[in-house]
């Protein structure tokens, strides 16, 4: 399919924009070249294996920004193609042409086109999907471009018309009114039952797209009910085999026979049924399933489709999952069969900035805040081309199933001017805008391993991430010190809470792993997201001198200068190595204010802890390493005894230790070590605590209870 906007070549820009060329190349001249594309496109072997489909592009690349047209083609002006001007949107203004060449299939579908007066020009059409028969418009279709937008292609009086909008192109019916005379050629076929055969036959060679299309031409050249209802029965299933499922559920309704009981009616329930399990809608689904089971009680499929959505809404009603099971289909598919569970929490008006996500009753900390199955996230764990597929699959979902856009486009746009005409239908398809969903794209999208669980192993490639939309998680706002911390399973995106919370309270994650300096993470939150950051942790931070800063940023460099040199994890270090990172890290700390840190994570001084830990372990000096495991629990805020002795339980920091705590995996890891090294003292009970307090941990990590090991693999 089509992925992304091409940028626009200005190399060799000649004309002022708003004028029209002086010179274009001809029919012939365009034919030519684009011929000799079409014989590159047969001899390259990616090419010829992708076939009908684009070249994986790797990012995003949109043009300067314009809004596609919200007109009908009815309300437009026709103009020659001898009329484009340069650089220029024609506001008002539409063409309609006949496809003069096969596809040359790149980042788009390119063709060469010709309107009724032999005028001929070269047509880009990005970002169709390819279950749409504009991805690889065949030659002699006639389409209607709306409010078409002219450029430059890079060389000398070459010339493009680009649709990045998908909803900027249509393709006319043979037979539309307003196609001019001369572009005629009057219908193909002349009889419905011809249209539904070639339907049948565009099936059986699988060509789904051509086979809707010859569906709804025979739809449209009969009136007999009994005829439509099979016809709409068969595009219904079509529909569904394209995951268009809008308009496999709208066809498998009309299949209905409205005036008399058919003995096919099971078949348009579960039709309708399955496609509104493809939208997730699994209340709805029910409603048809169980008719469609009612009405044909012996029929396996319906009654494995029927048990498999009531498993989705006990999921979604209860909240209980088999983690262990989705973990291993993961390995399998990404996309994991799962309902959402999303009722403890509920979408409100935030104080920090429009709307934010709320606890919709007390939470205790580690337990699941909400779980929900990805509303986009295509199969793309590598980090050049996630953005890309996101961006792709987004504007594809949009035009196949319109009904998602009232999901996405709700989410939050960075601030992008919209017309407010975005989703709706205008000439039968939605109004769709590249740059708008490329603007929510950034503001939302959240990167995700194939399983946090795997991820936490030292030896994982933990750059390889997807990227993929959640829009109920999207609604949270961020904090460094968040209350809930979130992990993946495929495309399942598990939230746990990472302290006791209240029914009413904001719920907050973090959007990145938060950097230890604050101007440092402010500024990756002002330039990614337009936010400053006024979480406990920040808006204390903000309280420290400039000078206390600049001493904390000179020693933090000199302290991880001196620990990367060697790292305990590989040698066991002499005590000449270890004392000078322990000297600067005790520099380090006294640096920290006491009047603004006092129960406020430490962050700069995690790094040298958790080296030293490292170092002391190696030495077996337990004491030291239940030191600074100690700090590091300290370091993210939660509270701790500085020195040995005292009552304290570990496993109570996650509930007792307030608000302003950072949980990560790093948490855990001390907490492990801690364990170890009290076993080593022969301080059995403290030992078994510590373990317990990282199991605890290590769920909220990865969002169920796993086995520790995993962290030494
Ligand atoms: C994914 S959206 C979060 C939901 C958003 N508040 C809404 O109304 O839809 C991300 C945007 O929320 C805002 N935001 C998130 N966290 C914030 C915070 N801590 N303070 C201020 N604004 C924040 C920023 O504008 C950011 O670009």
């Amino acid at each position: 399919m089509a992925v992304a906007v091409a940028a626009p070549n200005m190399a060799a820009v000649k004309e002022p924009a708003g004028t029209i060329p002086a010179r274009r190349l001809t029919k012939e001249e365009l034919l030519k070249s684009h011929q000799a594309y079409l014989e590159k496109q047969e001899n390259d072997p990616h090419a010829q294996h992708e076939h009908a489909h684009a070249r994986p592009v790797k990012q995003p690349i949109l043009s300067e920004a314009y809004p596609p047209s919200t007109k009908s083609i009815r309300e437009l002006e026709i103009i020659p193609l001898s009329e484009l001007r340069v650089g220029e949107h024609h506001r008002g203004k539409a063409i309609v042409v006949k496809i003069a060449s096969p596809p040359f299939i790149g980042a788009g579908a390119v063709s060469i086109v010709e309107d009724e007066f032999g005028n001929a020009d070269r047509l880009a059409i990005y970002n169709q999907p390819d279950t749409s028969i504009l991805s690889a418009v065949p030659e002699g279709c006639i389409v209607a471009v709306k409010e078409p937008f002219y450029r430059h292609n890079g060389s000398e009086n070459d010339f493009m018309i680009c649709v990045d909008h998908p909803s900027d192109v249509i393709l006319l019916r043979f037979n539309d009114p307003i196609i001019p005379e001369p572009l005629r050629l009057g219908p193909l076929l002349q009889t419905a039952d011809e249209w539904k055969n070639a339907g049948d036959r565009a099936f059986l060679e699988r060509d789904f797209p051509t086979a809707v299309f010859c569906y709804s031409e025979a739809l449209e050249s009969s009136t007999d009910p009994s005829f439509h209802a099979s016809i709409y029965s068969k595009r219904s299933g079509v529909n569904l085999i394209l995951g268009r499922y809008d308009s496999a559920k709208a066809d498998a309704l009309k299949s209905l026979n409205s005036d008399s009981p058919s003995p096919h009616d099971w078949k348009a329930h579960y039709n309708a049924g399955r496609a509104l399990y493809g939208l997730c809608k699994y209340s709805e689904a029910m409603t048809h399933l169980a008719k469609a089971l009612e009405l044909n009680p012996s029929n396996s499929s319906v009654q494995r489709d029927h048990e498999r959505c009531a498993a989705r809404l006990r999921e979604e009603q209860t909240g209980e999952y088999d983690f262990s099971a989705m973990l291993a289909s993961a390995q399998k598919s990404v996309h994991i069969d799962c309902g959402s569970f999303l009722s403890n929490t509920y979408v409100g008006t935030s104080p920090l900035h429009g709307r934010g996500l709320f606890a919709a009753r007390d939470i205790k900390a580690g337990e699941i805040v909400f779980v929900e199955k990805a509303t986009l996230m295509p199969n793309q764990y590598d980090p050049a081309r996630s953005s890309a597929a996101l961006y792709a699959l987004t504007v594809r979902q949009l035009c196949e199933n319109p009904s998602l856009s009232e999901t996405l486009l709700d989410l939050w746009d960075g601030g992008y001017e919209r017309s407010g005409k975005e989703g709706t239908i205008v000439d039968g398809v939605p109004v769709i805008d590249v740059y708008l969903v490329e603007s929510i794209r950034i503001k939302n999208c959240f990167s995700a391993p194939r399983s946090t669980f795997e991820d936490t192993r030292p030896s994982w490639p933990s750059h390889r991430q997807a990227r993929g939309l959640w829009a109920h998680a999207s609604y949270m706002n961020h904090a460094c010190v968040a209350n809930t911390m979130r992990s993946f399973i495929g495309d399942v995106f598990i939230s746990r809470a990472t302290r006791d919370i209240k029914a009413g309270e904001e719920l907050f994650q973090q959007y990145v792993p938060v950097r230890s300096l604050p101007d440092v993470r402010n500024k990756q939150f002002k330039d990614g997201w337009g936010f400053e950051c006024a979480c406990a942790l920040c808006a204390g931070e903000r309280r420290s001198s400039e000078a206390a800063l600049a001493r904390r940023k000179e020693l933090l460099a000199a302290v991880e200068k001196l620990c990367n040199k060697k790292l305990p994890r590989k040698e066991i270090l002499p005590e000449s190595t270890i004392r000078p990172v322990e000297k600067l890290a005790r520099q380090l700390e006294e640096a920290h204010e006491a009047d603004v840190y006092d129960g406020l994570p430490r962050l700069t001084l995690i790094y040298p802890c958790n080296w030293l830990i490292g170092a002391y372990r190696g030495h077996k000096n337990h004491t030291k390493v239940i030191r600074y495991a100690k700090k590091v629990l300290r370091n993210f805020g939660f509270r701790v005894p500085e020195e040995d002795g005292g009552e304290w339980d570990p496993r109570e920091i996650y509930s007792k230790s307030g608000n302003a705590t950072l949980m990560t995996v790093h948490v855990v890891a001390a907490l492990r070590r801690m364990a170890e090294a009290y076993e080593g003292l022969g301080q059995k009970e403290m030992a078994k605590r510590c373990i317990e307090a990282a199991k605890f941990g290590y769920m909220m990590v990865t969002g169920f209870e796993n086995d520790l090991s995993n962290l030494d693999k």
